[in-house]
């Protein structure tokens, strides 16, 4: 069974359609990359999953249930993940601590006294177990606010992490990152994927990103998902070969909105 299912999803803005129909379903151990010229709906595509802007018509489905009409909270307490809101850091508090909250917000912490004090003990040593992960041990007694830019996305990957969801969604997750910082978390979404119980949907500009992550790859263009599949065979296709490789598509193909290349401005 797919983990996560959208069924003719579609947003209206006014009499513009940034979503279209799409129905597409991710499977667990899957990393499904999400490509398409600016504007094509991608980022409008993952509100809708989370929850961010209200459908106008159509369905998501997680593990079977449809939250179509829950909030961005539930969504979330569902299962589904979404890095880099920023919202969700604590800029006065440890690096530790963001993500022992985070732990304890998973784990539920109520309690007696005493349990509550084992607890305490456990969401630290767990906190510390994703740090190392994340590569950010040695910052962790350090402010959220005071980490480098790279630094905080890691540390909202350790976040979402801590709430171990079944599906994790990256929207341009290196964007604005120093050439150093970029291979740091495109390495954290390699060993992520290389779990095999997790779904990832990664929106992603840049094709060489693309190319050594995906397991496969949707292309919206104008709201609508015109291509689905295997890595190969997708960026071979005319529609992606004219919106990122500048390659004329046949006439009977949609004319992408972006010019060629455009990827490589970001
Ligand atoms: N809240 C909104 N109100 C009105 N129009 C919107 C809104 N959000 C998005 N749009 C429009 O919907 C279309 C899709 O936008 P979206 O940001 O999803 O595209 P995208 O594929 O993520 O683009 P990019 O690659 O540039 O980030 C665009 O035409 C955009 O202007």
């Amino acid at each position: 069974m797919p983990v996560l299912e959208t069924h003719d999803l579609t947003v209206r803005f006014g009499g513009h359609v940034a979503v279209d129909g799409v129905t597409a379903s991710f499977e667990a151990g899957t990393l499904t990359a999400i490509v398409g010229p600016n504007g094509a709906g991608k980022t409008t595509y993952f509100n809708l999953i989370s929850g961010q802007i209200r459908a106008s018509a159509g369905r998501v489905v997680l593990n079977g249930r449809d939250l179509s009409g829950a909030g961005t909270a539930a969504r979330a307490r569902a299962g589904l993940g979404r890095a880099f809101q920023l919202t969700n850091l604590f800029p006065n508090l440890s690096v530790r601590e963001n993500v022992r909250l985070a732990v304890q917000a998973h784990a539920g912490g109520g309690g007696s006294m005493l349990s509550l004090a084992s607890g305490h003990r456990d969401w630290i040593a767990k906190a510390d177990r994703i740090l190392a992960e994340v590569h950010l041990e040695a910052a962790a007694g350090q402010p959220a606010a005071a980490l480098s830019h790279g630094d905080k996305r890691k540390l909202e990957v350790a976040i979402m992490m801590a709430l171990e969801p079944m599906v994790y969604m990256f929207d341009e997750p290196t964007a604005g990152m120093s050439v150093d910082e970029v291979p740091v978390v495109l390495d954290l979404i390699r060993r992520l994927k290389e779990r095999r119980d997790k779904t990832i949907l990664l929106v992603e500009h840049k094709m060489d990103v693309v190319r050594s992550l995906a397991d496969r790859i949707v292309v919206l263009h104008q709201g609508r998902l015109v291509a689905d599949g295997e890595p190969g065979a997708v960026i071979a296709s005319p529609i992606v070969q004219e919106a990122y490789l500048g390659v004329a598509a046949p006439a009977a193909a949609a004319t992408p909105a972006a010019p060629a290349g455009r990827e490589g401005a970001r």
